[in-house]
């Protein structure tokens, strides 16, 4: 079933949270929807579940406008980002919940139970209540809870906040092959840019209540079309560094250089990959090294350059870091230099030369 939403706005107390939000996701995809806190991501998925109702705007399933539907008769199951347990209810209860709530037929409930239950690595957990349970079981119980629902459509808001690496990982893949094998599209919010990754066909950025860019993952990656994909995809973020274009130069911070776009106020962006320490080709930068995280394989340096704070990541395999203090010369290719209107934050068009 495909979703569409168009022109949806939604404010509160005259603050919209939702500004005009165009987006149409196809039938049995997996879409992920990035986007800092407070962009409007929870917002979007109540009301395409039905809990609030938009100021303006439609939202169609395959076509058909479900605005006005009430949320029982839409076919959209959601795990929303806080849960709560009935307490008095063992998880298989839980779970079985909202199907019941439905009138489904019991064997078709344990079934679907048993199943999501073994996706999910819960199906020990069936007979204990929720105060048996840790948080993060909790929150698996509160996922499976959510895809129980014989729905077309799912939405999932940050599902997986707070849940250590290793078992988001494992969840991530068991969500994608849940999704192929319920043959749903899903929809699936959250703040990390790294999650979004990993999980997504296709990647919407989402900014401030408007949808800023929708592609493939890689695309947004490597061709970010706004500001906010460029800071939102990709770790650790990107440097953003506001300047201007004057006479064909670019002067933004320590990112001095021919450019060409048009004159104006800019937003220079400058992923931390694309820093190298050392004398090399291109731009060359004084900075001093103010912290260093050393991950093993590669280091994160934070630098200050012309009064301005980088971030870089340089891969460290046999050598060391640099010092904690030092000073020291980096290398930009002015070609890795994106330029973004600093009114817009859309891309310009036009490189650095
Ligand atoms: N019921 C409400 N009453 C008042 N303001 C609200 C309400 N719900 C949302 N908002 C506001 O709408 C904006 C968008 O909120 P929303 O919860 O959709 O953000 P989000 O993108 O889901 O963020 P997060 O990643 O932190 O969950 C925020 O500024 C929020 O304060």
């Amino acid at each position: 079933m495909s979703v569409e939403f168009q022109t949806l706005s939604r404010s509160y107390k005259g603050k919209p949270a939702l500004d005009g939000f165009d987006l149409k996701v196809e039938p049995q995809s997996f879409t992920v929807l990035c986007g800092p806190p407070a962009s409007g991501k929870s917002v979007l998925f109540r009301l395409l579940v039905g809990l609030e109702k938009p100021d303006a705007g439609r939202i169609l399933l395959s076509g058909r406008d479900i605005t006005a539907t009430p949320p029982a008769e839409r076919p959209v199951g959601y795990v929303p980002q806080s849960f709560a347990l009935y307490p008095h209810l063992t998880v298989a209860d839980n779970m079985a919940y909202p199907m019941r709530l439905a009138g489904a037929p019991r064997e078709a409930i344990a079934r679907r139970v048993d199943r999501t239950a073994g996706i999910l690595s819960i199906t020990h957990l069936l007979k204990k209540t929720p105060d048996q349970l840790s948080g993060g079981e909790k929150q698996r119980v509160a996922v499976a809870r959510g895809l129980l629902k014989d729905a077309e459509i799912f939405v999932l808001d940050d599902p997986l906040v707070g849940l250590d690496y290793k078992l988001r990982e494992r969840l991530m893949d068991e969500l994608k092959a849940l999704r192929a094998e319920l043959k749903a599209t899903f929809l699936y919010a959250t703040s990390d840019s790294l999650e979004a990754l990993t999980m997504a066909q296709r990647l919407v950025v989402i900014d401030r209540g408007r949808v800023v860019q929708h592609a493939e993952a890689a695309e947004v990656y490597h061709d970010p079309r706004h500001a906010r994909a460029l800071d939102l995809v990709g770790f650790p973020h990107a440097n953003l560094l506001s300047g201007r274009v004057a006479n064909g130069m670019l002067e933004a911070g320590p990112l001095r250089c021919a450019v060409a776009a048009r004159d104006g106020e800019v937003i220079a962006g400058l992923r931390p990959e694309a820093i190298r320490l050392g004398a090399a080709p291109g731009l060359r930068i004084e900075a001093q090294v103010r912290l260093v995280e050393n991950l093993g394989g590669e280091a994160v340096i934070y630098l200050e350059a012309a009064g301005r704070d980088l971030t870089a990541t340089l891969p460290i395999s046999g050598g060391r870091p640099p010092e904690i203090g030092s000073r020291t010369a980096l290398a930009v290719d002015p070609a890795d230099i994106l330029l973004f209107d600093a009114a817009t934050e859309i891309r310009l068009a036009g490189s650095a030369a």
